[in-house]
């Protein structure tokens, strides 16, 4: 190449192979997702998130025995600090729950003695106790914000069934536990999206893994990423009948503007999560009279495709799950991260064993080199 040569510029990095995984899998041309080799649908079908949980930090499935041990962990460590509460509940009004999480990931960091042992074991033990407080601090936040005490964890209760249980008071319905512990397992990893990406690079650094989840929590929070799926609703709230909702799509296609939790930088013909996640909403709405959603949400759906051919990506069907299952939009994104949290610290994991600083390269378009006062 001469120095006046353009190289190639892949723009959002799109459709660079940078690293190998072994956590993960995506096949676009056939819609499939595996982690560490099982299908997701089995998976959600099969599985409790905690033993998907195990899973990716572990590579195989627990047995009996792991398991038990590892619920039993995860129970253990579901209690925030009264240092932590008091941090969550002197959090501004205003804040998104996005930026209360991300101070609390932060928190803890700043409190771990042991926060810079970067060793395999050491990350996966902080991993668990991160993935079991977050539901706490989200479900904290969430009452805070209706005036109410925090409802302390239950340590008789499954991972899906003590958050509902801290934000709700009570174990909902089981059909609706079963939902929301879907929508966690398909949430959970997706390979080299822009948060795990994110998390990645802070990791190639050697700085740690409470940082390197700070910052893919604040990656997440953008609306081209996982802040979809509040957007989804934003935007179905804003729509208010089904009758509308063809006239509404047509208008922000007119207007060449985005429309939230449609498309996908990798699948293109389908992300390989929505039938499992639609079958889900559809149950929640069945069950709670949410008819009136659904009937919107096929008619996006539709006159998406007829007119772009754009899919639906896992955003737009847990979008309006959650909101039937009773949660503030706002704590939709924090639900993603109870999840995503496991993907992104087997991510930090891998990085670990086998790293390489992340510093690409960029091709300079400014001004040429000029001397000061010339
Ligand atoms: C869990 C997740 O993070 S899933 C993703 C959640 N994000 C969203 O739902 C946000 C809405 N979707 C989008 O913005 C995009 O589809 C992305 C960012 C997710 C991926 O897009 P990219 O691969 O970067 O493709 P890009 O944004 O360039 O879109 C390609 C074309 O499809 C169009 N397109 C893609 N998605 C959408 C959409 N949601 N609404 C309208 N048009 C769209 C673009 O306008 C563009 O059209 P053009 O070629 O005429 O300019
Ligand atoms: O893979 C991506 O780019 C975004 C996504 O669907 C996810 O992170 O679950």
């Amino acid at each position: 190449m001469t120095d006046t040569a353009i190289p190639t510029i892949y723009k959002g990095l799109a459709g660079v192979v940078v690293d190998t995984t072994a956590i993960s899998k995506v096949v676009p041309e056939t819609n499939s997702l595996t982690y560490r080799g099982y299908a997701v649908q089995d998976l959600a079908e099969h599985c409790s998130f905690e033993q998907v949980a195990f899973l990716l930090w572990n590579g195989e499935l627990p047995t009996e025995t792991e398991l038990e041990q590892f619920v039993q962990q995860e129970r253990a460590n579901r209690r925030a600090d009264r240092s932590l509460l008091q941090l969550v509940a002197k959090m501004p009004d205003s804040c998104h729950p996005m930026d209360v999480v991300r101070t609390a990931i932060s928190y803890l960091g700043a409190e771990d003695p042991q926060e810079w042992d970067n060793d395999a074991k050491a990350n996966r033990e902080k991993s668990l106790r991160m993935m079991a407080v977050l539901p706490t601090i989200v479900a904290a936040d969430h009452r805070r914000r209706h005036g109410q005490d925090p409802i302390a964890p239950d340590s008789n209760l499954g991972f899906a069934e003590n958050f509902l249980n801290m934000c709700f008071g009570k174990v909902p319905d089981k059909e609706i536990v079963k939902a929301f512990e879907v929508s966690l397992i398909l949430y959970a990893e997706h390979s080299f999206n822009a948060s795990t990406f994110a998390a990645r690079v802070v990791t190639s650094t050697l700085s740690d893994i409470y940082s390197a989840v700070t910052a893919a929590i604040g990656t997440l929070k953008g609306p081209l990423h996982g802040g979809a799926n509040e957007a989804v609703m934003h935007d179905m709230i804003e729509i208010g009948e089904p009758e509308n909702a063809e006239e509404w799509m047509r208008g922000k296609l007119a207007r060449k503007e985005k429309v939230m939790g449609f498309g996908h930088r990798v699948y293109k013909n389908g992300d390989s999560r929505v039938p499992t996640m639609r079958k889900a909403f559809l149950d929640v709405a069945e069950h709670t009279g949410g008819d009136k959603w659904v009937t919107m949400y096929e008619i996006l759906e539709r006159t998406m495709n007829d007119a772009t051919g754009i899919k639906p990506n896992l955003d737009f069907p847990t979008g309006p799950a959650y909101y039937l299952m009773g949660f503030d939009i706002e704590v939709f994104t924090p639900i993603f991260v109870m999840s995503r949290i496991t993907g992104w610290t087997a991510h930090i994991i891998e990085q670990g064993e086998s790293n390489a600083l992340i510093r690409p390269l960029s091709e300079y378009t400014g001004v040429p080199q000029r001397a000061v006062g010339a």
